[in-house]
C-alpha cells in the first residue's frame, strides 16, 4: 500500500485494550483533520508471542475486528516472523515512506527494530511524532497487554475483560474469528 499523506500509529495492539483504543481514536481525529487517511500498523502474530512465548489476547481475526470498529481507513498487518524481527529501526523508517505519515502516534514506551533501538526520540527525528500520555485503569496502574494476559493466567477474567475495555462496547461478542479486510505489509 502507498499513500501520499496519513496519520499513522504502530503497535502489536494484543488485545486492543483501552490505552490502545485511545491512540486509535487519536490517529483517527488527527486524520480528520488534516483530511488524510488513517492508518493502524500491526504485526502478526504480536511480537511476544513469538519472542516470549506469550500467548495472544485474541485471534488476528478479532483483533481486525477490534481495530475497525475504531474506524480506521487502513489496517498493515506485518507478518512478523525471524526475517521481520531481524529489520532495523532504519529499515522500518524507510518502510513508513510508503505511507507518507504527516503525524504518528505512539505510547512513550514504544520501541521498534533489533535490539528495540527505534525509540519515540529516533521517530520524531523523522515525523510529527505525538506521545499519547499513559491510560491508566481505576487503581492508577498502567493498562497493557501483558498485565491483562497475567490477569487472565490468575483465573481474574472479569478484570482482564474490563482492562481491556471491549466487554462494555461489544457486550454480546467474546474472542472468535470473525475477521475484516485488511492489507497486509
Ligand atoms: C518494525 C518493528 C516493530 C515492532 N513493534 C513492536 C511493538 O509494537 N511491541 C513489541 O513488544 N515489540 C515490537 N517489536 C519487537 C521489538 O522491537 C524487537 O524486535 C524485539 O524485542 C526483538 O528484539 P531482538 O531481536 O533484538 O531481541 C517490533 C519490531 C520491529 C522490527
Ligand atoms: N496504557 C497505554 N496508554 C497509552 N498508550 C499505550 C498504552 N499501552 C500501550 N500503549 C502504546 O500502544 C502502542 C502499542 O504497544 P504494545 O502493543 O506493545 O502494547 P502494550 O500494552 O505495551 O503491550 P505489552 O504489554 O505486550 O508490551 C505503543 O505505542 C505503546 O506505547
Amino acid at each position: 500500500m502507498t499513500l501520499s499523506g496519513s496519520a499513522l500509529t504502530i503497535g502489536a495492539f494484543d488485545g486492543v485494550h483501552s490505552g490502545h483504543q485511545a491512540l486509535i481514536r487519536s490517529t483517527v481525529l488527527s486524520a480528520q483533520r488534516l483530511g488524510v487517511p488513517s492508518v493502524v500498523y500491526t504485526f502478526d502474530p504480536p511480537p511476544k508471542a513469538l519472542l516470549c512465548g506469550a500467548r495472544p489476547l485474541t485471534s488476528i481475526g478479532e483483533k481486525v475486528a477490534r481495530i475497525s470498529a475504531l474506524g480506521p481507513d487502513h489496517i498493515v498487518v506485518a507478518r512478523f516472523d525471524a526475517a521481520y524481527r531481524a529489520r532495523t529501526a532504519t529499515d522500518f523508517i524507510q518502510d513508513l515512506g510508503r505511507i507518507a505519515p504527516l503525524v504518528i502516534w505512539i505510547g512513550s514506551d514504544f520501541r521498534f527494530g533489533s535490539c528495540k533501538k527505534g525509540t519515540p526520540e529516533l521517530l520524531a527525528g523523522y515525523f510529527d511524532t505525538r506521545i499519547l500520555p499513559a491510560v491508566c485503569c481505576e487503581s492508577g496502574e498502567v493498562v497493557s497487554s501483558t498485565r491483562i494476559r497475567a490477569l487472565r493466567a490468575a483465573g481474574r477474567v472479569l478484570e482482564a475483560e474490563r482492562l481491556e475495555g471491549w466487554s462494555e462496547l461489544l457486550p454480546f461478542r467474546r474472542s472468535s474469528d470473525n475477521g475484516g479486510h485488511h492489507a497486509t505489509a
